[in-house]
């Protein structure tokens, strides 16, 4: 049986031999020590404040020696469905320009990232995409350099009705992105979700499999589900996976501001072992951790899950029950 498992692991594991598998269980997917930064920004209704504030706060992270830093959900603009048409941007790609003048957030990040010499996982901005018109929520990471890694849309939107608590519907403005996303960096490989993502274990799943060391999920929970689920679900994917995770939050709104949707903050880093290294509550600031190897080896190495998968009897996990998907 064990050689069963081991010779399953090989076959989905980026390690290509049997022998090699072995050292997955127990070896660490960070490659050297690296300072994690999680901007919990406080932002408001106009773009480019938020965006002058992000750069301030992401120039300071930098000066406290952090490596790799990430901004919350939609950092650019109010998180609200009537706010993510007015506040939408195209990206560009290799062969599909814009001036920089309509691409302020895609700038800023990439500027900021290079002028820094960071990781900038750039928390999440509403995209618009001009060939389809879609819109998406949607997270920018880019190189120290400046060059752009990965863009990942919200795969998950954001549709609940919790009667007397709270009604979001994201999926009345935005479309999801279909494709998980793993960025390579020189510490080792990081797996992106945003906010409702976190939900859905499989991503996690699919990221560590592969080999990340972290997943980070910027994120916006709410006062009903923050108090309820947001440390459980970032330390319920750090134990499924042994890995970190950092969720990311804005600021929590303050009373004058009026009337919006009220984030929980509490953005906090969480280690291999579950426990929530570092945290902050309610207002803007910065959470910072320096992820080990040795953590994650030290908590592979305690509790085996990793080297004892089952995968010959995991199939039906990535197959709808009859029921699954249909309205209730
Ligand atoms: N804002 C989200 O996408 C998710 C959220 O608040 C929740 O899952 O709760």
């Amino acid at each position: 049986m064990f050689r069963r498992v081991i010779s399953s692991l090989a076959s989905i594991s980026p390690f290509s031999t049997a022998a090699s598998a072995k050292s997955v269980m127990t070896s660490s997917p960070l490659r050297r020590p690296v300072k994690l930064a999680l901007i919990q920004l406080a932002t408001g209704s106009d773009k480019d404040v938020n965006l002058k504030r992000a750069s301030e706060k992401v120039a300071e992270a930098a000066k406290n020696g952090a490596n790799i830093v990430v901004l919350p959900e939609c950092f650019n603009s109010p998180y609200g469905t009537e706010h993510f048409p007015n506040y939408a941007e195209p990206i560009p790609t290799p062969t599909r320009t814009f001036p920089t003048s309509e691409t302020p957030s895609y700038t800023t990040l990439s500027t900021l990232a290079s002028t820094h010499k960071i990781y900038l996982i750039g928390g999440s901005i509403p995209e618009l995409d001009p060939e389809t018109s879609e819109l998406y929520n949607t997270s920018l990471t880019f190189s120290p350099t400046g060059t752009l890694l990965a863009t990942h849309r919200k795969i998950h939107l954001f549709d609940i009705d919790i009667p007397g608590k709270i009604k979001f519907i994201e999926s009345d403005v935005l479309s999801p992105g279909s494709t998980p996303t793993l960025v390579q960096t020189e510490y080792g490989s990081i797996g992106l979700g945003i906010c409702y993502d976190i939900r859905f274990p499989e991503l996690a799943m699919i990221a560590a499999r592969k080999g990340a060391f972290l997943m980070l999920y910027p994120g916006a929970f709410n006062m009903t589900t923050g108090p309820l689920h947001w440390e459980l679900l970032a330390r319920a994917r750090a134990a499924d996976n042994q890995v970190y995770v950092g969720v990311c939050s804005p600021a929590r709104r303050k009373e004058e501001d009026g009337e919006g949707y009220t984030a929980w903050g509490h953005s906090m880093v969480v280690d291999p072992n579950a426990e929530v290294a570092v945290a902050t509550e309610e207002k803007e600031g910065i959470v910072e951790w320096v992820l080990k190897p040795e953590r994650i080896s030290e908590i592979r190495k305690g509790i085996p899950v990793t080297g004892q998968r089952r995968f010959d009897v995991y199939a039906d996990v990535a197959v709808a029950s009859p029921t699954e998907g249909v309205e209730v």
